[in-house]
């Protein structure tokens, strides 16, 4: 029985998203519905991961340590909800750097596949930005876009990998995936 998986971008789709980067635990505020949405998933036998560029490490603007913290703070609020996220994958190089795993590029992918020893073939990967959906085609995942975060002028943009649906949060997203399952 091939594991039931969900991908998510975590700045834009779990939490507020800002130009200005997400530098502490405090700038992180979950959106509306989304702690909520995750933990249906997990109910629903899915296990989440997520797949984060984070090159506010590159750029110096804050340390693994900082990182960290953020994200205890998610497992935190998402365990006060019920749901929980297995497994973690982020880019920590600067947004000029010629690595693997910086999406568009689809190596936190590659990673998941591996960690989770599966093909992504159809696996839903929830983003708010162009390279989200990409990384994710790129490994035929299926691409969802949400308009919160920078969803809204991804969308306007246009170019969206071909039949990736468009949602207006991560509640709504996965409200649908989880109709479409049962
Ligand atoms: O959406 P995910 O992948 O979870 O994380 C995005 C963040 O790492 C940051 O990514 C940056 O892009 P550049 O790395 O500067 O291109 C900017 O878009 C920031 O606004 C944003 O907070
Ligand atoms: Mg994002
Ligand atoms: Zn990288």
């Amino acid at each position: 029985m091939p594991t039931k998986l969900v991908i998510l971008d975590r700045d834009g789709v779990i939490n507020y998203d800002s130009d200005h980067f997400i530098k502490t635990p405090d700038e992180w505020k979950p959106i509306p519905g989304s702690l909520e949405a995750i933990a249906r998933l997990n109910q629903a036998g899915y296990r989440v991961v997520l797949a984060t560029n984070q090159s506010g490490v590159g750029r110096g603007l804050f340390d693994m340590a900082m990182l960290n913290a953020i994200h205890d703070k998610m497992h935190k609020l998402l365990g006060q909800h019920g749901g929980r996220i297995d497994a973690l994958f982020y880019c920590p190089h600067a947004a000029d750097s010629k690595c693997a795993c910086r999406k568009p590029s689809p190596g936190m992918f590659e990673e998941i596949a591996k960690r989770f020893n599966m093909g992504l073939e159809g696996v839903p990967a929830i983003g708010d930005s162009l390279r989200d959906l990409q990384a994710a085609a790129a490994m035929g995942a299926q691409p969802i876009l949400v308009k919160t975060g920078k969803g809204e002028k991804t969308l306007a943009a246009g170019g969206l990998p071909e039949n990736t649906p468009v949602f207006d949060d991560l509640a709504a997203a996965v409200k649908h995936l989880l109709s479409q399952a049962s």
